[in-house]
């Protein structure tokens, strides 16, 4: 497949906002790859799925300042950047600078213009054409004639839509279907929606009566502050994953002590790793946060697992099994000092004094649990409804302003965006904040921040839109000074948050629901 043709569909997908003319031009392009291909199935998936290389290839702004002039006519292959990319990767030690410049300059080289504007903007983070994982898979789906919900459900048990793709196209539903849950690999986690108070979010897990009249019990979690962890134990091998899949066994061998205690062989678990007190209160999230960061040292501070999903158990996957069902067996395994405080209920005043205890005891709030559904990967669906008290935003970092008095050679006030795929490089500005923040906080900030830069303007750094940021605030109000017609009220930094990617920063959409 040429790269030309990924150009046109990623700029033609970037141009649209009809998910369904995005979804045909992706199809079009999955209904012309090769079946006998893989690896340009996988390579291809990755790029439209935002899987970006750079993290790998090490190129930044810097490396990409001065390319060759671009050729007049397109001949790279897909394959051939794929190629390109894993040899620069691949470089290091003496000489791997001038290796690499070499390397960018002949790829670059033989790209047209247009091409090498895409390519900087795949390898620097820069081009979001919105062809987010969802979107890829209904592509899939559609070119390949597998049914969506295979897909889907491959992906997600794959933990990767680039999988769930390459066994569409090269062997349709068979293949598909012959994905599993898998111990020692990572599934995508089911995520939580919405809700204001812990009666709406009840009724949308489904409390509400039934024909007959009966309430349908619900279980209203503790959700706890920490890091969320995926646990897979096969034997004594045992494997820590993060939310995004990644790998953090080594980093905390106390969850794999825990986990190695339990009377089962093969488990799949999934939890929070939280630090707390001596009282049983969460110390701050950054002291947890700190432990995942960073390789294990003695004297750390410790954090404690709590689980509060299974999904499969000596040879029984739970995963289609209602959530109930996870959960006594989840009981019969762990002991309650590592389960989620929870109440099982169907009366919204007990559910109410729950939660209220809940934050007094310091904690988030509570998760709403149906008991009725499977497991679902990656959707905000109603089976998980979480009620947060405090109102918090996920944005994303466009721009930093050099601080004066007291805050003088520190990147401070800064910038934040919500995602908006029609909006000019993907993100709409929302308003600013230097509230919240540490010394340390601003001491990280402004090295993270000069290494993202892009320009200057006066005193205003901006910068490529890859952090996502977790903030607090009082409301959102009607501007004119803002182009998605919302300000932040009161915004304030309650933590940087390396386990989300910039896609996954709430959308200008949900702002304005919350309004
Ligand atoms: N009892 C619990 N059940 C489910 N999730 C919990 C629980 N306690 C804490 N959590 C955390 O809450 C998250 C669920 O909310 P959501 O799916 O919205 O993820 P999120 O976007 O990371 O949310 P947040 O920023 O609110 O933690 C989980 O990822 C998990 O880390």
């Amino acid at each position: 497949m040429q790269l030309l043709d990924v150009v046109t569909t990623s700029t033609a997908v970037a141009a649209t906002r009809s998910r369904k003319a995005k979804t045909a031009a992706l199809a079009d392009l999955f209904a012309a790859a090769d079946p006998d291909a893989p690896l340009e199935v996988e390579v291809l998936t990755s790029y439209l799925a935002g899987a970006l290389p750079q993290r790998r290839t090490g190129l930044g702004w810097r490396s990409l300042a001065d390319l060759p002039d671009p050729a007049t006519e397109a001949s790279l292959t897909v394959l051939e950047v794929h190629t390109a990319f894993e040899r620069i990767a691949a470089l290091s030690g003496p000489g791997s600078q001038g290796a690499r410049a070499a390397a960018v300059a002949e790829l670059f080289g033989r790209a047209t213009a247009t091409e090498q504007a895409w390519l900087r903007g795949v390898v620097t983070g820069e081009v979001r054409q919105g062809a987010l994982d969802s979107l890829v898979q209904e592509a899939v789906a559609s070119a390949t004639g597998a049914s969506l919900r295979a897909v889907r459900r491959a992906a997600m048990l794959a933990g990767s839509t680039v999988t769930a793709a390459r066994a569409a196209v090269t062997g349709g539903d068979e293949a598909l279907a012959a994905i599993g849950l898998e111990l020692m690999r990572p599934v995508t986690p089911m995520l939580a929606s919405t809700a204001p108070s812990v009666v709406d979010a009840m009724s949308k897990a489904g409390a509400d009566p039934d024909e007959e009249g009966e309430p349908s019990p619900v279980a209203v979690d503790t959700k706890l502050d920490g890091i969320r962890i995926q646990v897979h134990r096969d034997g004594d091998e045992v494997l820590v994953a993060t939310r995004s899949l990644d790998d953090i066994t080594a980093r905390l061998p106390e969850v794999v002590e825990v986990v190695r205690a339990l009377p089962a062989r093969r488990v799949v678990l999934d939890g929070e790793a939280i630090a707390l007190d001596a009282e049983g209160r969460p110390r701050p999230f950054q002291e947890t946060a700190s432990r995942t960061a960073s390789a294990h040292e003695e004297g750390a501070v410790a954090v404690t697992p709590y689980f509060f999903d299974l999904l499969h158990l000596d040879g029984r996957d739970l995963l289609d099994s209602p959530g109930g069902e996870r959960l006594d067996v989840l009981d019969a395994l762990v002991p309650e000092a590592h389960r989620v405080p929870r109440l099982v209920t169907t009366d919204p005043d007990a559910a109410e004094a729950f939660a209220r205890e809940a934050v007094a005891g310091g904690h988030e709030g509570v998760v709403v649990k149906s008991l009725d559904v499977p497991w679902e990967a990656g959707r905000r669906g109603a089976g998980w409804v979480k009620v947060k008290p405090r109102l918090t935003l996920d944005l994303v970092v466009l721009a930093a302003e050099w601080g004066s008095g007291r805050r003088r050679g520190w990147l401070s006030n800064i910038h934040l965006g919500a995602r908006d795929q029609s909006a000019e490089g993907g993100f709409v500005m929302l308003g600013k904040t230097f509230k919240g923040m540490t010394d340390e906080t601003l001491a990280w900030q402004t090295e993270r921040f000069l290494g993202l830069e892009t320009h200057r303007e006066g005193h205003v750094v901006h910068v490529r839109p890859a952090q996502v940021v977790e903030i607090a605030l009082d409301g959102l109000q009607r501007s004119t000074r803002y182009p998605g017609g919302l300000a932040l009220r009161f915004a304030r930094v309650l933590r940087y948050r390396d386990d989300k990617t910039p896609e996954q920063a709430d959308t200008l959409d949900a702002v304005r629901a919350l309004a």
